[in-house]
């Protein structure tokens, strides 16, 4: 079972339901997700607005993942409603598919594919797919264009997943663990891609471990504890709420620390 969000006595709570933004192109009601007896998802309602960049951090198994399956169509809530665009994400997902980009954790691809061979493979699965190459360089995997997929680096692999998630310019993108294993230009370089896809209206939902993406990157932020929604700002206002710690001002992650800290009062 899943057991209440944990909060720190020193946690001011803020709640940043609507954002400044415009159209909600994700909402999420009531989601819940049991995997046989154990709830990992327990009623989270949230929504993003057409062109926010939107996170959802926590800790390990607090139920990020499952959440943004479950909002990209890929698993089926036990209870709550989610709507991308408008449409069920589940029953309407053949429709959101070309809609939708996803990244997930571990995308696997055949050994022997190459990399532009993958992109082009991808780009002819939607109608109005982007540029394979230009894409190819945003994520800076030009010089591997005809490397097979087995001989990447674990980070050339993760830049080649966040291109094919892109590459059906989608109107809305999922982003799970989006720069894991990425030296820290690299890191730099996503941010930026992610910033303009944004600027031309593109929906960013990611999943992050990373408090300085979340802080640079991220208009709101969620944060999961044990499958329930513990907050729900902007950075700023996350970190406003706990104030000082041992005299320094706070950051994102003495917010998330507070937020995500062990209940005192078992
Ligand atoms: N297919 C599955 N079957 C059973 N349990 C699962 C399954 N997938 C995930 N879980 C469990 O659900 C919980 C939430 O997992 P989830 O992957 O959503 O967490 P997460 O917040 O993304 O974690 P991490 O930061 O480690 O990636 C975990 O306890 C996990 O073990």
């Amino acid at each position: 079972m899943c057991t209440p969000a944990r909060q720190s006595a020193s946690y001011r709570p803020w709640r940043a339901e609507s954002s400044v933004f415009g159209m909600a192109v994700i909402e999420v009601s009531g989601l819940t997700k049991r995997y046989g007896d154990r709830t990992v998802v327990n009623g989270v309602s949230f929504t993003v607005a057409e062109g926010e960049i939107f996170g959802i951090l926590g800790e390990n198994g607090a139920g990020k993942t499952t959440t943004v399956e479950c909002i990209a169509g890929l698993r089926s809530p036990d209870g709550g409603a989610i709507s991308v665009l408008g449409l069920d994400a589940r029953r309407d997902h053949e429709r959101l598919r070309g809609l939708v980009g996803v990244q997930l954790q571990e995308s696997q691809l055949q050994d022997r594919l190459r990399v532009g061979e993958a992109l082009q493979l991808y780009a002819s699965f939607y109608p109005d797919p982007a540029d394979w190459r230009e894409l190819l360089a945003s994520v800076g995997l030009t010089e591997q264009v005809n490397t097979p997929y087995a001989k990447l680096s674990g980070g050339q692999k993760q830049r080649l997943s966040i291109a094919l998630a892109l590459i059906g310019n989608p109107r809305v993108a999922i982003l799970d663990e989006l720069t894991t294993g990425l030296d820290p230009r690299a890191r730099r370089e996503i941010w930026k891609l992610i910033r303009a896809i944004r600027d031309r209206g593109v929906t960013v939902l990611l999943v992050t471990h990373f408090m300085d993406e979340a802080e640079r990157l991220c208009d709101r932020l969620a944060v999961l504890v044990d499958g329930g929604l513990a907050a729900l700002d902007t950075p700023a206002g996350l970190i406003a709420g706990v104030g000082d710690v041992d005299g320094y001002r706070a950051n994102l992650e003495d917010a998330f620390l507070a937020l995500t800290a062990p209940s005192h009062d078992s």
